[in-house]
Formats: structure tokens, C-alpha cells, sequence
């Protein structure tokens, strides 16, 4: 079998369309544009290259964009002052702070400072809780993303087997409830997992969050399965995933490219929770479904 490739860079060109369509509306009915703060702490160039792209797309999209740039030795109380202030400001709907933070500064700390009701990126606890309540709230782009190329894919996930690798808050996480949510029978796999061949064998969707280029071996996985790579490895050779493409394309039913798969997602989606962000903050009605 030779795997079908998901075009996420395509479905998330569409997305930001849509968002950016909504965007203009919401402009004028709310006499302002939405609006995405983005926080960075330092140089490091890789944060440098993401938080440039999330401007521009901020900007394409028909809301404004306010960036924040600050020196690494930035101390954790000046951020925290920072953060408040971003709270306070009405023409700020999103606050994103890129992560990974500098060492002296405590992530968690930051993030749940963070109004929740601005908190598009769905770090801060309380968004955590709602999702596994099924109350409104943010839900984190990265697995939010996943689950739009998925059921894109595959229409209902009522019963199918999923597999999660990685078990972080950021991803794996979130990723099993949206899934639990959508009926899936979910397995949470990690590093301390028994047997994970054995285990991803049984899948129908796995999604790969592990942190490890081309971890994933293609003799895992069931013949027609579908496979989300959420990795981003830099190597010699460039990018690559957690799935070890080449091997996993002869076996799978769909899978998604790295570069082009889930990255395209996470900015766009960030978009779509900044929009439905300013709509709530503005008391503005977002049409049920409408993203
Ligand atoms: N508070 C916070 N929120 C985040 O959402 C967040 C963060 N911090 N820190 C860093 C990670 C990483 N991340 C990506 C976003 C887009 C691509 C993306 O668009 N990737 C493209 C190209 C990547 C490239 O060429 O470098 C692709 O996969 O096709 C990747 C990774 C968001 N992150
Ligand atoms: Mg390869």
C-alpha cells in the first residue's frame, strides 16, 4: 500500500481564509480589529523564525498583531507585569508567551497568569479543565489541528482505536480527550510504555508526539491506518518527524508530512482561537459551527 499524503499546509491555508473572512466581519461589527499578543523572551532562533510567521499570518488574517520582544535576562516579575498588562488591554483578545522559556523563568508560573480568556494557546488550567469537562474554553492548537486533519480524513472517530505517543500537556494530553471526546477508544502511550509496537499495531489513528526523529517504524503500524506526525526534528538531513515517513507510507492509509502536515495547523488554528477569543471578549455572536 502506498499511503494517501495529507496536505495540512492546504487545509490550513483554507482555514486561515475562513478565519480571515470572519476576521473582517468581526471588524466591523465590533469597531476593532481582534487582536493576538506574542510574547517572546530572548533570541533563540528558531522561537525568532515562529513568532515572525505568526505576525505575518495575524496580519493576513485581518487582526492586528502586537509583538513583544524581550532581552533573555528579562526577570520573571517584569514578564508577569507584562502579562497583566496585556490582560488589561482591550484591544488585546490573545496572548500567546512562546515557549521554551529562558531557565530562571518558571513556564507554569507565566502561563497561569494569563487570563484564560485570553489564553488561545489552552495552557492555562483552567482551559485544561474545561476541555476534560466538555465546557467551552481554548483547546491547545497542536492537537486541535490533529483532530481537524482527522476527522477531515476519516468522517466519525466513534469507535476507532487511537493511539497517542507522548504524554505531554501541551499535546498528548489534550490530543486523548478531543479523541476520547469524539468516542475513540484512546491508549496514552510514553516512554515507560511495555511492548509500544505491539500496541500501536492495534491503531486506526496514531498520532505521534514523542520528541524523536523517525521513532516510529513503519512494521508498527496496521496496514491502512492513519498517522498524525506531530514531531518537528531539526537533523542533518532537515526536517523530520517522530514517524519514520519513508517506512510509514508503505503501510498506512494516510499520514501527514513533516514539513507541511501539522506545523501549517498549529499557526492556523491559533488564528481560528484568536478569532473566537475576541468574539466572547467583545460580546459579539460567532455563529455555532461557523469554524
Ligand atoms: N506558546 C507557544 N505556543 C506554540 O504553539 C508554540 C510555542 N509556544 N513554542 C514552539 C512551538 C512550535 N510551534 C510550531 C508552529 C508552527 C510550525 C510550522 O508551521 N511548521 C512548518 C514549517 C517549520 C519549519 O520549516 O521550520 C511545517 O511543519 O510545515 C511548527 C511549530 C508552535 N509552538
Ligand atoms: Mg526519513
Amino acid at each position: 500500500m502506498t499511503a494517501q499524503i495529507i496536505d495540512g499546509k492546504a487545509f490550513a491555508l483554507g482555514l486561515r481564509a475562513r478565519v480571515g473572512e470572519l476576521a473582517a466581519a468581526f471588524r466591523g461589527s465590533a469597531g476593532r480589529p481582534a487582536g493576538l499578543a506574542v510574547v517572546l523572551v530572548g533570541d533563540d532562533p528558531a522561537s525568532n523564525v515562529y513568532v515572525r510567521s505568526k505576525g505575518k499570518a495575524t496580519i493576513a488574517a485581518n487582526m492586528e498583531s502586537f509583538e513583544h520582544r524581550l532581552p533573555a535576562e528579562t526577570s520573571q516579575d517584569d514578564l508577569l507585569a507584562l502579562v497583566e498588562r496585556l490582560n488589561a488591554d482591550d484591544r488585546v483578545d490573545g496572548i500567546l508567551v512562546q515557549l521554551p522559556l529562558p531557565a530562571h523563568i518558571d513556564a507554569q508560573t507565566i502561563i497561569t497568569r494569563i487570563s484564560p480568556d485570553k489564553d488561545v494557546d489552552g495552557f492555562h488550567p483552567v482551559n485544561a479543565g474545561r476541555l476534560m469537562t466538555g465546557l467551552p474554553g481554548f483547546v491547545p492548537c497542536t492537537p486541535l489541528g490533529c483532530l481537524m486533519l482527522l476527522e477531515d480524513q476519516l468522517g466519525d472517530l466513534s469507535g476507532l482505536d487511537a493511539v497517542v505517543i507522548g504524554r505531554s500537556n501541551i499535546v498528548g494530553k489534550p490530543m486523548a480527550a478531543l479523541l476520547t471526546a469524539k468516542s475513540a477508544t484512546v491508549t496514552i502511550a510514553h516512554s515507560r510504555t511495555r511492548d509500544l509496537s505491539s500496541v500501536v499495531r492495534r491503531a486506526d489513528i496514531i498520532v505521534a508526539a514523542v520528541g524523536r526523529a523517525d521513532f516510529v517504524k513503519g512494521e508498527w503500524i496496521k496496514p491502512g491506518a492513519t498517522v498524525i506526525d506531530v514531531g518537528i526534528n531539526r537533523t542533518d538531513e532537515g526536517l523530520v518527524g517522530d514517524v519514520d515517513f519513508d517506512g510509514a507510507a508503505s503501510v498506512a492509509g494516510a499520514i501527514t508530512p513533516v514539513p507541511g502536515g501539522v506545523g501549517p495547523m498549529t499557526i492556523a488554528c491559533l488564528l481560528r482561537n484568536t478569532l473566537v477569543a475576541a468574539h466572547r471578549n467583545a460580546g459579539v455572536a460567532l455563529e455555532e459551527g461557523a469554524i
